[in-house]
């Protein structure tokens, strides 16, 4: 489970909500000091890991949002992570309020240098979360980070981005062992999984049935999968059993 800065939720009613392993999603504020607090929080609170969100400097343009006037729960909520510690009195009367509470409050110059600040503030394995290409997950192993998330941010970032599975290759092949890999995005059918995290059909879940339905259709379509592609246990499925368009080119040379 993962819980993200901007939750409606606090960090510690997260934590004792259940017994999943907690991972704990941060966006870096312009406001270090609070950036830091909420770090504190999680590790204190058990999440195993700090997740840093390196693909959302500046807020996507989303549309829907700017037409609807999107604004979130969060911004009404007076018991989640960052109302308790952020101003969310953004002027913004037109568009997106979140975009506007973004652009006021994270910090877009984050950057590698940053990695240190946040290893120094506590002893959590950091992972990031937004990386598409060989070079920034080189980089991100060589800054000392312990795994990293193949993510386009479902897509809501960035029109253009690649899709997670036709980058994963690159950069495993990139990091050479040294960290976790991990991927979203996209994961819609037990077919689909291989070692990853889902993004959008926890929230189906909730809102259809409040319940695990759609996970548990996808442990089960997965067990199904492993059973008819030969695959016993997690470890014997390999590079083998994906076949990619350039696995076709290869093929046809
Ligand atoms: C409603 C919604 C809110 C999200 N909020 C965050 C967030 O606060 N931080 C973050 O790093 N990613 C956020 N994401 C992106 C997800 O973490 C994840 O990368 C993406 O949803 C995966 O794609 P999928 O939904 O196709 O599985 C959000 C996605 C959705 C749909």
């Amino acid at each position: 489970m993962v819980l993200s800065n901007i939750s409606t939720c606090t960090v510690e009613d997260v934590a004792s909500s259940g017994n999943a392993v907690r991972f704990f999603q941060l966006y870096v504020y312009k406001r270090r000091d609070i950036s830091a607090q909420i770090v504190q929080r999680a590790e204190k609170s058990g999440y195993k890991a700090i997740v840093l969100t390196v693909d959302a400097p500046r807020l996507g343009r989303r549309e829907a949002d700017i037409e609807n006037r999107f604004m979130s729960s969060h911004f009404a909520c007076n018991g989640c992570t960052s109302v308790v510690v952020l101003s969310t009195d953004v002027n913004s009367d037109e568009g997106s309020k979140v975009e506007a509470f973004v652009k006021e409050t994270f910090d877009a110059s984050l950057c590698w240098e940053d990695i240190e600040w946040l290893k120094s503030i506590t002893n959590l394995p950091i992972l990031f979360k937004g990386v598409l290409t060989h070079e920034v997950a080189r980089k991100a192993v060589e800054v000392g980070v312990a795994g990293i998330v193949v993510s386009n941010h479902g897509g809501r970032q960035l029109d253009y981005t690649p899709t997670t599975i036709s980058v994963l290759e690159e950069v495993v092949d990139a990091v050479g062992g040294k960290v976790h890999v991990l991927l979203d995005e996209g994961v819609r059918r037990g077919t689909d999984v291989i070692l990853l995290h889902v993004g959008r059909p926890v929230i189906y879940d909730l809102a259809a049935k409040g319940e695990r339905w759609i996970i548990e259709m996808l442990k089960d379509v997965f067990e199904l999968t492993m059973a008819l592609c030969g695959c016993p246990g997690v470890m014997d499925i390999t590079r083998s059993h994906v076949r990619t368009e350039c696995d076709e080119l290869h093929s046809m040379l």
